[in-house]
C-alpha cells in the first residue's frame, strides 16, 4: 500500500442522501496504467471526483502521495464557439505558460504546431490532445483520463492511446483512465478495474488483437492498442446495469 502513488479504503462517497459508491478499496501505483470500466452511471466520474480532492468521503479514506502531481483530462469541456481563442491562449489559462513550455507539451500531446490555431476550430481528436497538453503542463506523477476517447472513432481512439503508451513510458507517469466501454480497453492496461457502485471485478485486460475473430469486430486499423476486458465477476447485477453475458456464481 505505501508505494501506491493515490489509493482508497472504504471509500464510501455520494451526494447528499444518495450513496453512488460503497467499500471502495483502490490503488494505483507510480508507472501503473489503470483503467476503470462501468456502466453509465456506476460511479466512475464519482471515483475521480473523490480521488482528487473534489468529493469528502462520508466514510473511509483517501491516501495521495506526498507532493503528488496530477494532470487531469475532463470527459469534456464546452467552449463558447463564437469567444475566439488560440489555443496557445487556452494554455495559458488559468496561469500563464512560457511558448517554450506550450511548444514541448503539445509536441508530447502529439499536435505539435497547434498554438495558434482556433480552439472552436479543431477537430475532435486535436481538442482532446489540446486538454492532454494541458494536463502535461503540470508535469504530473499520475495523470488521469476521464472517457478520453469516447468522442473519437476506432483509429483515433487507438492514435490516442500509442500517444499515452508513449508518454507513459518517456515520462515515467501513472494513467488511470475511465471507460464506459465494458469490453474494449486500453491493450497496455496493466490492470482494469470494474465498478459498478463497488468494485465488480479487476484484472489484466486480455490481449486479442491479433484475434481473427477480434480483427473481424474491429478492424486492423488499431495496430493492437485495444484489448478486450473479461469480466469475472462471483455476483449478480440487475438486469442493464453491467454486462450480462458475464460469469456470476453467485447471487448478492
Ligand atoms: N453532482 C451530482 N449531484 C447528484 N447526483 C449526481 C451528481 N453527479 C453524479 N450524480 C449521480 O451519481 C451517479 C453516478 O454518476 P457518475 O457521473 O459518477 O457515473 P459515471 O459512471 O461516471 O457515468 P457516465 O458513464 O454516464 O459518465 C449517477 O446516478 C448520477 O446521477
Amino acid at each position: 500500500m505505501s508505494a501506491a502513488l493515490l489509493s482508497t479504503e472504504g471509500l464510501s462517497v455520494g451526494y447528499g442522501a444518495t450513496r453512488v459508491l460503497e467499500h471502495v478499496d483502490f490503488h494505483i501505483d507510480r508507472g501503473e496504467i489503470v483503467t476503470v470500466v462501468g456502466p453509465n452511471g456506476s460511479g466512475k466520474s464519482t471515483l475521480l471526483r473523490a480521488l482528487i480532492g473534489g468529493l469528502a468521503p462520508d466514510a473511509g479514506r483517501v491516501r495521495r502521495a506526498p507532493g503528488l502531481r496530477i494532470g487531469y483530462v475532463p470527459q469534456k469541456l464546452v467552449l463558447d464557439p463564437t469567444l475566439p481563442m488560440t489555443v496557445a491562449r487556452f494554455l495559458s489559462l488559468p496561469r500563464r505558460v512560457a511558448p517554450a513550455a506550450t511548444r514541448a507539451a503539445l509536441e508530447q500531446a502529439g499536435v505539435p504546431g497547434l498554438e495558434r490555431r482556433q480552439m472552436a476550430a479543431l477537430s475532435g481528436g486535436q481538442f482532446q490532445r489540446v486538454l492532454l497538453a494541458r494536463a502535461l503542463l503540470e508535469d504530473p506523477d499520475l495523470l488521469i483520463l476521464d472517457e478520453p476517447t469516447s468522442g473519437l472513432d476506432q483509429p483515433g481512439a487507438a492514435a490516442f492511446y500509442r500517444r499515452i503508451e508513449t508518454l507513459r513510458a518517456e515520462t515515467g507517469c501513472a494513467v488511470l483512465m475511465v471507460s464506459h466501454d465494458l469490453h474494449v480497453v486500453m491493450a497496455a492496461s496493466d490492470r482494469v478495474v470494474c465498478l459498478n457502485g463497488h468494485v465488480c471485478c479487476e484484472g489484466t485486460p486480455q490481449v486479442v488483437a491479433a484475434a481473427p475473430d477480434y480483427r473481424a469486430l474491429f478492424g486492423e486499423g488499431t495496430a493492437g492498442t485495444l484489448a478486450l476486458y473479461q469480466h469475472h465477476h462471483d455476483h449478480r447485477h440487475e438486469p442493464e446495469t453491467i454486462d450480462e453475458a458475464a460469469p456470476c456464481s453467485t447471487t448478492s
